[in-house]
């Protein structure tokens, strides 16, 4: 295997690679409280119309035919029998939500009727502030797709349609690999030392992405401790931080040729992350070098892994963000860059600070832009969201 931009494969078809190297995981029934950041496997249904039975929509008095009604009774929201059925000049005082009964043409709000003793009049259209039963959804209805992204809003739509579980996408389990004997983990780091910055970020972007961070593990610059981690088995994906490079202590490349692995993309043409590449075991699982350089991390991270665990995880693709850019952006002749910006109304504005070994204009970003290789500053770019 060779390093170096010759060999690169370029940014938009590494992303396309990344995802098309993977089949969605098999689907899984799962409570509703911990299917959110999944994907539904199956297309969200109505079991339940909705709303499940003709409703009133205020406070006031179900009413039958034409006014003055008598007032005979009251309804309020989860009374355990159906109220009996009005006949034309009588009406129920209601509550939101409670069964209208049978025979009511409309519910009148407090506000606008007036009571005397037992008898009610008021202005009202046939039909009004009764919310009819099935007619935001009927039983059956199919609302949402496969592939649709489980958020707390959907998990409330699931239980207003009646659903207990959710048929979703196991989560691709991720095992990260931290290489680097100049790393710590806390405190100020010595001449010569270097804070783990990739580590604390990962687990976050795993869950951002769909996956499921599993387990992470520290290994020495050494060949053979990272061919053993690279073999245990508890995870579809293996992340690998740092060692991707040529350099002496840079084993990744190397514990791949001795495990026999498919390499379909062993470098990016994109500043920064260039080195990052995509292997496949001979087992199937999936390993993803990130370089060692904090922000190439992160662009490897939206190029090659988040697309990858995407899939795995049977996320549909998420349409192509595309902005302006206010203010100009040199390009790189044959790679593409990746630029933190914050958006801003209809353009977004490049951060400075966006060396390789800094997170300081990322973290202070909403996206990263793509500028294309060559490009000359006019029209849109694309966008990828962080977070
Ligand atoms: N001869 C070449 N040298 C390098 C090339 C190249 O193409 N030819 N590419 C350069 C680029 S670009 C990058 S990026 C790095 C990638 O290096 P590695 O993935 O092998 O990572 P390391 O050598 O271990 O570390 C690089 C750099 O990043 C720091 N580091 C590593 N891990 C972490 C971490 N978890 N948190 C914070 N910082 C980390 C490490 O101390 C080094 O400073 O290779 C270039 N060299
Ligand atoms: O591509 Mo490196 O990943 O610039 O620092």
């Amino acid at each position: 295997m060779r390093l170096g931009t010759v060999n690169a494969t370029g940014w938009q078809q590494a992303r396309r690679y990344a995802r098309e190297a993977a089949r969605p995981l098999p689907p899984v029934d799962t409570p509703l409280a911990d299917a959110v950041g999944a994907a539904l496997a199956t297309p969200l249904v109505a079991l339940s119309p909705l709303p499940a039975y003709d409703a009133a929509a205020m406070d006031g008095y179900a009413v039958a035919g034409t006014g003055p009604w008598q007032v005979t009774g009251r309804v309020l929201a989860g009374d355990p029998h159906p109220p009996v059925a009005l006949l034309p000049g009588y009406a129920v005082e209601i509550a939101t939500g409670a069964v209208v009964p049978r025979g009511a043409d409309a519910v009148l709000p407090y506000e606008r009727a007036v009571r005397h003793g037992r008898t009610v009049t008021g202005e009202i259209a046939p039909g009004r502030h009764v919310r009819r039963r099935g007619e935001d959804c009927p039983a059956g209805q199919e609302v949402l797709p496969a592939g649709t992204l489980v958020t707390p809003v959907l998990l409330g739509l699931a239980a207003s349609l009646g659903h207990d579980t959710l048929t979703v996408h196991r989560r691709p389990r991720v095992g990260v690999v931290v290489t680097g004997a100049e790393l710590r983990t806390s405190g100020l780091p010595a001449p010569g030392q270097v804070r783990d910055a990739i580590g604390p970020m990962l687990p976050g972007l795993l869950r951002t992405a769909g996956a499921e961070p599993t387990w992470e593990t520290r290994v020495a610059d050494d060949r053979a401790a990272l061919v053993a981690a690279l073999l245990r088995s508890d995870a579809e994906v293996l992340v690998v931080c740092g060692a991707t490079s040529a350099g002496a202590a840079d084993h990744l490349r190397g514990a791949l040729d001795a495990l026999g692995a498919d390499v379909p993309v062993h470098g990016v043409a994109c500043r920064p992350g260039h080195p990052q590449l995509l292997a496949i075991l001979r087992d199937g699982r999936y390993v993803v070098g990130l370089p060692g350089n904090p922000y190439a991390a992160l662009a490897a991270v939206l190029t090659l892994l988040a697309p990858l665990l995407g899939r795995l995880a049977g996320r549909t693709e998420p349409p192509v963000l595309t902005s302006t850019l206010a203010g100009p952006v040199p390009s790189h002749p044959h790679d593409t860059r990746l630029v933190p910006v914050l958006r801003t109304g209809a353009t977004a504005t490049p951060l400075n600070h966006d060396r390789p070994g800094s997170l300081w204009g990322a973290a202070a970003a909403d996206a990263l832009a793509v500028v294309p290789p060559g490009w000359d500053g006019t029209g849109e770019v694309e966008l990828l969201r962080l977070g």
